[in-house]
């Protein structure tokens, strides 16, 4: 496994696997990783003869108040645990290659509709920062195969969507929430939770499957279900920001015949921001 820093250089090395007509997947990262970013490099490695994963701190999805700074990098530390799983680059760009001319004088990669609710609403600019930096990496790699996770549902639809609708030729791989075995699902803003709230943090997830269980046993008021789901998470110690009932695929506000739901949360605990979510097939 190499690590690459330098856009010149990794484009180089991805060309030379190009000549040989080896597929390239991507699987882009903030670091800090966990054993949920490792199956996503194994899920890559299945789909390409060849990984780059990237590791890089977005400043441009940070809102002021958000935690930018303090971030947990830890490039060593995921580098290490990258190098069994067959990773054959880490790519590490620094923030004044990526944004040469600064976070506020960038080019921006905004998709509409589905970026103005849930996470979009409560992190306003958010997702025009993810889809910018996606972008750019998309173009810096070409990749075939981009891999991301479900823990980030509406971020996945998101990247989706662009893809879609600017005819990128790649094709985004979804991969379930890897968990803990209480079910918490893996992140990196785990770290910032105490012994006390880390114990009660399984309860969002045992939340979404009680809701879920109660759509599939027939209820189909889903402002009632998204109400006792909100009281449950205050119950245990949360400070829910959101908490809905979606359409899958679009996060539509769903009619009561909808067949594919997304149910999905984000609530903070102490200093972290936990998101989670769960489907339903009705
Ligand atoms: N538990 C998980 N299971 C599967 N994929 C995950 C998991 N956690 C994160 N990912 C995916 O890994 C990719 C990189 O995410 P990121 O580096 O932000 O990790 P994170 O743990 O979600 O961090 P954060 O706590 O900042 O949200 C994204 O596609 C994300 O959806
Ligand atoms: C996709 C991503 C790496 C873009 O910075 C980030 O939003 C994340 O880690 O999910
Ligand atoms: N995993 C999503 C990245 C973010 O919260 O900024």
């Amino acid at each position: 496994m190499n690590r690459v820093h330098g856009i010149a250089e990794l484009r180089e090395r991805v060309a030379a696997w190009r000549r040989d007509g080896q597929r390239v997947a991507l699987v882009p990262t903030m670091g800090n990783l966990h054993a949920g970013h490792v199956a996503l490099v194994v899920r890559a490695r299945e789909l390409a003869d060849r990984v780059v994963a990237s590791v890089f701190v977005n400043p441009l999805q940070f809102g002021p108040n958000e935690d930018f700074g303090s971030y947990p990098r830890t490039l060593d530390a995921d580098a290490q645990r990258l190098q069994p799983v067959g990773l054959d680059i880490l790519f590490a760009p620094a923030v004044s290659d990526m944004y040469p001319r600064g976070v506020a004088g960038t080019t921006v990669v905004k998709v509409s509709g589905l970026t103005e609710t849930l996470c979009g609403l409560s992190r306003p600019g958010h997702f025009d920062g993810v889809t910018t930096v996606v972008s750019k990496l998309f173009h810096i790699v070409q990749p075939d195969v981009g891999v991301f996770g479900e823990k980030d549902w509406q971020q996945l639809q998101v990247i989706r969507r662009m893809v879609a609708d600017l005819d990128m030729p790649i094709h985004v791989e979804g991969l379930p929430t890897v968990r803990e075995d209480d079910g918490l699902a893996m992140s990196s803003r785990n770290g910032y939770l105490s012994a006390a709230e880390r114990a009660l943090a399984p309860a969002l997830y045992a939340a979404l499957g009680a809701a879920a269980e109660r759509i599939r046993e027939g209820e189909r008021d889903y402002p009632l279900v998204e109400t006792a789901l909100a009281e449950t998470l205050e119950t245990a110690g949360f400070r829910p920001d959101y908490v809905q009932v979606r359409r899958a695929q679009d996060l539509a506000t769903p009619t009561a015949d909808e067949r594919e739901l997304r149910i999905l949360a984000a609530a903070w605990l102490g200093r972290a921001r936990l998101i989670d979510n769960v489907g339903v097939s009705v």
